[in-house]
């Protein structure tokens, strides 16, 4: 019989199907096929003319990471030199030598009749197969690859993609313990020939489904440096080939010293590397960072820079030239970039010539003048021309002009002018705030791609691990196909892990979780790198973060017990969710606990328009005008009437008193409660500034430097956390006020960690108010107590729509605790009063720790992660009754204040 190859084992189109490669076997007589196969299993008839013996040529040489690409002769000898370094557990690859194939015929497995074959229970074997639908044709078409799991009586058969393919059970045990290599076996109606044994452990890691995912051809950086290409080019300047004496090699020299001291090198091509991307014989030159950059590099700088260099080069997977750089927020991804760019643009390891003529950079509208400001800062106006697109800069002038090297242009910008940048070939793209491309569907993504930009990098500051599946259309971006498809990675990953981490999973369902888990993570750690704030805390100043639970007014106490007994509250603690009025109610209730007028706004709006849009809101509003006096006036607001307000003037008015050099960041959700804020700071004299949604885009960067300039004289920075937050320096202010919460722990972080960042000079101070006993204290409680259950999922775009409540949540949310001084403090188990300081330990004693969804292995420190109830417990707490409040800021509030926790952070910097 002639035996044609399964689909992904023909040759033509490596692409169209991931490969599986038996991890080894031997080549099988023809005799041993035959001999073993068991006398009373039945045999399929096999006709033809021709046996055929299936030959498997190992050669251990041919292993890696390398998935199919378009391959040629020239990669396949690249991965050989590869392997034979870096491959300690070579795989190996089985080509088909099928011309000359003869193969024993199938084996019918039978099914075993009766219960006397005891089940071994932990007898499990795995192989490589190829299958087909059984048949009696001549010619068998192999229809695919396979991994057979034979536990006991019973077989599963997987394709690579992860999916059930075939089940059986109650074979008869003689049998199925017989199968091997070689052989050929009609199992569940199919056709199936065995072609290597699957180790366990190849098989619980994932490995065995995917060619040589997580195989270790890998260079790591010391590899790769240490292992330089030596022959032809032994003398790393010697001219050699025709280009060499036409004069192509005037910069062969390194651009800078790389015996400097403090020289920063980075890493020589191996051998594989330089017969792959050296094909002209170019002399190998040493990449030297330029030492103005690298004397303000911080060490993990330096070292992101090494890693991003090794990434772009296809040094680390063999191959693959992007990068994810997820460093928290403040940890100079930008300068790491420029870094980066600058050096490509201006160097490489053959012959000194530049690797990168020209990069893209894609960023946040917001953000498109910070970097041209980085650049400025970091490299001068004259060592390198960029082009940041805005209204009075257009994309074309860049696409005329070979003057400029790196364009600096938003999502947006890019999108209307996709047509003029795709004529541009970019050498290098990097997206900034990169997280917003884990949506493989949408259109910006899909348009980064159409660059067909090989080297691309991702930046961004949020963690990248906590949804498994924005976390593949992010991998894929950067390193297509590096994960297979997207049912090949949901089968072979994401299912085992999400399915391991239920509670009712088995010890065998956690064991694979974990172990995919593991190796995803080893695969992609290849590329993505994220460090956490404590490798900077050490050049920042202190850090004093106040959580401050604010007395509400009477007005508001008044308010909100009649909002609890609207009908649309009573509705949504039935279950009746229908159109949910509970977001409506939930809503209101945040508005009030910042002002009663923003909810007398929504009533009278609500009241105005013709059509109420729902019986649930009209309910909610109706008894409320009534608690309002009648000649209540929205704009001329009492200030006394909201809790936080009245802290919030406090806090200011001592700032301002004990500190007049030093502003304030002050940051809210909502524009309208900014509104508000705005017009306190009218009523006080206080100098401000504001940058929400509706800023232009174009002058945002101008009222950041502003406000950081030591000359401004705004003494108060207005910020709309969810519409400017993200990226931003506001290293100008160094007390931060949060006046409301957000559901999203991301979005508090975010608006904190712009102002405790690097460049700043004084202690901070951060404060989140919280009105006592109410809904906001539920969402704090919620932020924090979800941590210890699952892990962050740390995620700017969650918003409480995308939470779902049970009722019983619902009924705790809709609860005002109007004895209490504080909820939270009630919840901790904590057996203080709140009449003396808490236990008073620094948080830096209690390492914070994410559990992302990738396993315990890369859980870290980091003080960017939203507290866990157990941590706060860990703050000085006390309450606002408490005599000897020592910081001067708290004592001056602490009238309206029922309770505080405090930490700091970095005490000892002061003198460091
Ligand atoms: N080595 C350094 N020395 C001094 N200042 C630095 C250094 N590196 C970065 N900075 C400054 O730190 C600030 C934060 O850097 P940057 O904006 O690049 O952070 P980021 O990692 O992009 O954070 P985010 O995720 O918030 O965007 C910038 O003002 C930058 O100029
Ligand atoms: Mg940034």
């Amino acid at each position: 019989m002639r035996r044609s190859a399964a689909p992904s084992q023909l040759q033509g189109n490596p692409l169209k199907k991931l490969k599986f490669v038996p991890p080894a076997r031997s080549n099988p007589s023809p005799d041993e096929g035959i001999t073993k196969m068991s006398p009373d299993v039945k045999l399929i008839e096999v006709v033809g003319s021709q046996n055929t013996f299936l030959q498997v040529k190992s050669n251990p040489r041919i292993c890696s990471l390398n998935l199919p690409t378009e391959g040629s002769a020239r990669e396949i000898n690249h991965e050989c030199n590869y392997s034979e370094k870096h491959c300690s557990e070579a795989s190996v690859t089985a080509t088909l030598d099928l011309p000359h194939t003869v193969h024993p015929a199938p084996k019918e497995i039978t099914v075993s009749k009766g219960q006397e074959e005891e089940e071994p229970d932990s007898l499990v074997k795995y192989f490589s197969v190829v299958w087909c639908k059984a048949s009696k044709k001549k010619h068998k078409k192999w229809e695919g690859d396979a991994v057979l799991i034979v536990k006991g009586k019973s077989f599963t058969l997987k394709d690579l993609e992860g999916k059930d393919i075939g089940r059986g059970m109650a074979y008869k045990l003689k049998e199925l313990e017989k199968i091997e290599e070689g052989h050929r076996v009609m199992i569940g109606g199919k056709e199936v020939e065995i072609m290597g044994i699957i180790s366990p452990d190849d098989f619980s890691s994932g490995r065995c489904f995917q060619l040589g995912i997580g195989s270790p051809a890998i260079s790591s950086s010391s590899q790769a440096a240490k292992k330089c290409f030596s022959n032809p080019f032994k003398s790393v300047c010697k001219p050699s080939s025709k280009e060499n004496r036409l004069g192509g090699f005037q910069d062969c020299k390194p651009r800078h010293d790389p015996h400097a001291p403090n020289s920063l090198v980075m890493s020589r091509p191996d051998n594989n590397h330089q017969w792959t991307f050296n094909k002209k014989g170019f002399p190998v030159v040493d990449v030297v960072i330029d030492p103005h950059l690298v004397y303000h590099l911080r060490p993990h700088q330096k070292e992101g820079i090494m890693f991003l260099y090794e990434c772009v080069m296809g040094m680390r997977v063999n191959g693959r030239c992007g990068a994810i750089l997820a460093d928290e927020m403040g940890l100079g991804k930008t300068l790491q970039c420029i870094s980066l760019i600058w050096t490509l643009q201006c160097q490489g390891p053959y012959g000194g010539k530049p690797v990168v003529k020209k990069t893209l950079i894609v960023t946040p509208g917001s953000l498109v003048n910070n970097w041209r400001k980085e650049f400025q800062k970091w490299l001068g106006s004259e060592r390198i021309k960029i082009f940041p697109v805005d209204q009075d800069h257009k994309v074309e002038e860049f696409t005329r002009s070979p003057f400029y090297s790196v364009l600096i242009i938003s999502y947006e910008m890019l999108l209307r002018s996709l047509d003029q940048i795709k004529n541009v070939k970019f050498g290098l793209l990097i997206c900034d705030e990169g997280h917003r491309l884990k949506n493989s569907a949408i259109k910006t993504t899909a348009a980064l791609i159409s660059l067909s930009c090989e080297k691309r990098v991702i930046l961004t500051g949020t963690p990248v691990q906590n949804d498994l599946q924005e976390f593949f259309a992010l991998i894929d971006f950067v390193n297509p196909g590096i994960l297979g498809s997207l049912s090949f990675y949901r089968k072979v990953y994401e299912e085992p892990i999400i399915i391991s981490r239920q509670p009712s999973a088995s010890e065998e369902e956690k064991k694979l979780g974990e172990k995919r888990a593991v190796e995803l993570t080893c695969l992609t750690g290849l590329f993505i790198l994220r460090r956490t704030q404590e490798v900077i805390n050490k050049y920042l100043p202190p850090k004093i973060e106040n959580v401050v639970f604010c007395r509400p007014g009477a007005l508001q106490i008044e308010l909100y017990r009649k909002l609890l007994n609207s009908q649309a509250v009573r509705f949504c603690l039935q279950g009746l969710l229908g159109n949910s009025p509970h977001l409506i109610c939930i809503g209101a209730l945040k508005k009030l606990c910042n002002h009663p007028c923003l909810l007398f706004n929504s009533i009278k709006e609500k009241e105005c328009s013709s059509t109420w849009d729902g019986k649930e809101e009209k309910s909610l509003y109706e008894a409320l005008v009534d608690v309002f006096p009648a000649d209540y006036n929205p704009l001329m607001f009492s200030e006394e009437e909201s809790g936080k307000l009245q802290v919030l003037l406090k806090l200011l008015a001592v700032i301002h008193e004990l500190r007049p050099t030093e502003k304030v960041v002050l940051v809210s959700n909502y524009t309208q409660t900014l509104d508000i804020l705005q017009e306190v700071c009218k009523r006080h004299g206080y100098t401000y500034t504001r940058l929400d949604g509706q800023t232009p885009v174009s002058q945002r960067q101008q009222i950041v430097d502003s406000f950081n300039s030591k000359y401004s004289s705004d003494f108060i920075f207005l910020l709309s956390s969810k519409a400017g937050g993200v990226g931003l320096n506001l290293i100008g202010g160094s007390h931060l006020i949060l006046y409301d919460i957000d559901w999203n722990p991301a979005t508090d972080i975010q608006a904190m960690s712009r102002v405790w960042r690097d460049g700043q000079k004084n202690p901070v101070h951060i404060y989140r108010l919280l009105t006592t006993g109410t809904i906001e204290e539920k969402i704090y409680q919620r932020q924090i107590s979800k941590q210890d259950l699952s892990g962050a999922v740390v995620d700017l775009t969650r918003t409480s729509e995308h939470i779902q409540f049970s009722v019983e949540e619902l009924k705790n949310l809709f609860t005002l605790h109007e004895s209490s001084h504080c909820v939270t403090h009630d919840l901790l188990d904590c057996e203080c009063t709140g009449d003396q300081d808490g236990t008073g330990d620094s948080l830096e004693k209690f390492p914070v720790s994410r559990n992302c969804q990738l396993g315990a292995h890369h859980q870290k420190c980091n003080s960017l992660k939203p507290l866990s109830m157990s941590q706060l417990k860990q703050w000085k707490h006390f309450s606002g009754d408490h005599l000897n409040l020592t910081d001067p800021f708290l004592e001056r509030i602490r009238e309206n204040v029922s309770f505080f926790f405090q930490n700091i952070t970095n005490q000892s910097t002061a003198i460091i």
